[in-house]
């Protein structure tokens, strides 16, 4: 073989690999069905804010299309009929998880229910997460979510010394829904924003939310790179010991509550605890576990609290008629209460509306196919990623006028729950697709919304919410990968009546029963 022979056949086998590295893979059944359209490159990752790149997507290939990250197939569901046909009406076969390096593999390691694959391990530990979070079961929660959502208010209006000094609402609220996933699941608190568990699990969560985009991490999409130590790859096994040691150590602190004979106040390592036995559960089970609630619960309702202060100040109208219905129904010498939520729907739907707006996650979290499946003429392959497209879903023109803009008044002859919402038979008319669907849907639903409400509720009643001169929150960027937060703002709160301070100052109230301060305890943080 000459020079020039061998140089052009070289050349033509470099190509064709490049070739074959750059571009989508055209698969096709045994009868011929390809898989559902999509852009002509494979990519090793999206770039920061994918939602908007597949927004584009959707725009051109419409309802489901596929993309290929490295040589793994995404298929993308972007209408509410399409969501229903797949995910729900047969979740039997795409209600699994894929296997991702980062999330799935290095930190969760198929745990945490989240990450556990369609099996009968997940089966076991999803029983156990409705039992503890079923709306009848919530009932049991709500003093406890009224005292924070109370407390919450109460140090929010003397920090900031009646409204004269700006906040940073993040560590507020973070505190305040991490209290509620405490009790929830530790049955305990914490006493205030100092406390060293608000210093050492709030972060966790953000670490967590930064580190397992759905689409981010080139290392879950380029095999070689999982045998490099990275940067990345450390940070993931140290997030793992850190939730091991954290929740561990509460963990241990249930035990050893019950073991000396308190009444520990009914929650989820109590429950744990009890079918320890029977359900076969180790204790990376249990620590795994109270790690998807403290973390996974705690963030994306934080998140949604924090982006209603960050679209306020620049809806004064909204505020407006807010006060106005809770003045009307509650009037000013009391605060809103639980029993309060059906009769202000205005207050529910600026809720809907904040979790359309802005959900916490914009791709859900990813389904994943078990067998190879046929829709609709196209071709869907066992593990194959489904990927619930929230941004789309949320601003789809069929279902939502002007869907760019913040208007709760498209929500306000809604009454229905988002758990009754997601039940209903044309999907066309769900309020919004924030927790999910099918049978991995969010099982937090009644407490998150029960949660968000009582804070909105309160701040409205408490305050008129302005930006700082010069400084408005942005509403563009965000902070996070798989769950979204905004960028560090600070907010005015000004007291919106005179009565605000003898109301919330009224009654010392006292800390629901057999919750104790973690401020006395030893939480042998490692
Ligand atoms: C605004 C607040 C919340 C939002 C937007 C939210 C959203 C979501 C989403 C999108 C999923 C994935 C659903 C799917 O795979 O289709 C999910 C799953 C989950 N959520 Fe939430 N969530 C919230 C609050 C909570 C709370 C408060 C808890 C617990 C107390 C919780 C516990 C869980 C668990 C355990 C899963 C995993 C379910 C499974 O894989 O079977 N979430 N959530």
């Amino acid at each position: 073989m000459d020079h020039k022979l061998l140089y052009t056949t070289l050349t033509l086998l470099v190509s064709y690999i490049f070739l074959r590295c750059i571009l989508r893979k055209d698969l096709r059944d045994k009868e011929g069905h390809p898989i559902p359209p999509g852009p002509p490159f494979r990519f090793p990752f999206l770039p920061r804010y994918p939602e908007l790149i597949l927004h584009k997507w959707t725009k051109k290939y419409g309802p489901i299309y596929s993309v290929w990250m490295g040589n793994q197939l995404f298929v993308v569901l972007n209408e509410p009929t399409v969501v229903r046909d797949l995910l729900a009406l047969n979740g039997a076969n795409f209600s699994s998880r894929w296997n991702y390096f980062m999330k799935n593999q290095t930190i969760l390691k198929g745990g945490a229910i989240t990450a556990t694959p369609y099996n009968d391990t997940w089966r076991k530990h999803r029983r156990i997460a409705n039992t503890i979070l079923a709306s009848k079961a919530v009932e049991g929660y709500t003093a406890t979510l009224d005292y924070e959502a109370h407390m919450l208010i109460r140090s929010l209006y003397h920090e900031t010394k009646q409204g004269e000094v700006p906040v940073n609402p993040a560590r507020y609220v973070g505190r305040y829904v991490l209290n509620n996933m405490l009790s929830v699941t530790f049955g305990t608190r914490t006493g205030s924003v100092a406390d060293p568990l608000v210093k050492r699990a709030l972060p966790l969560g953000m670490e967590f939310m930064r580190l397992t985009g759905p689409w981010s991490n080139a290392v879950d999409f380029i095999k070689p790179l999982q045998w490099i130590p990275t940067r990345t790859r450390s940070r993931g096994r140290k997030l793992r010991q850190d939730f091991l040691d954290v929740y561990g150590a509460m963990v241990r602190l249930v035990k050893e509550r019950m073991d000396s004979g308190e009444d520990v106040p009914d929650c989820l390592v109590k429950s744990l605890l009890a079918f320890e036995k029977e359900e076969q559960l180790s204790w990376t089970d249990m620590c795994m576990l109270t790690t998807a609630f403290a973390t996974g619960g705690s963030h994306s309702t934080s998140g949604t609290i924090q982006w209603f202060l960050a679209l306020m100040p620049s809806h004064p109208d909204v505020q407006t008629k807010a006060h106005q219905e809770l003045d009307r129904v509650v009037g000013r010498s009391r605060w809103p209460t639980p029993e309060d939520e059906p009769r202000l729907p205005y207050v529910r739907a600026i809720v809907k509306e904040v979790l359309r707006c802005h959900s916490p996650f914009w791709m859900a979290t990813p389904h994943c196919s078990d067998a190879d499946f046929v829709y609709r003429g196209m071709y869907i392959p066992a593990n194959t990623v489904m990927m619930l497209n929230c941004y789309s879903l949320h601003h789809n023109e069929e279902r939502y006028v002007d869907p760019f803009e913040f208007n709760p008044d498209r929500f306000i002859d809604d009454n229905l729950s988002s758990a009754e919402s997601s039940k209903q038979s044309n999907p066309m008319d769900r309020d919004h697709w924030a927790f999910g669907a099918g049978r991995r849907i969010c099982p937090g639903m009644p407490v998150a919304e029960k949660e968000i409400f009582l804070a909105v509720s309160r701040l409205l009643w408490a305050f008129c919410i302005g930006a700082v001169p010069g400084k408005p929150p942005c509403l563009e960027e965000y902070d996070g990968n798989s769950g979204r937060t905004p960028l560090p703002f600070e907010v005015h709160l000004v007291p919106r009546h005179d009565q605000v301070g003898a109301v919330l100052d009224a009654k010392e109230e006292e800390i629901p029963t057999g919750l104790v301060w973690t401020d006395d305890i030893d939480f042998k943080l490692a």
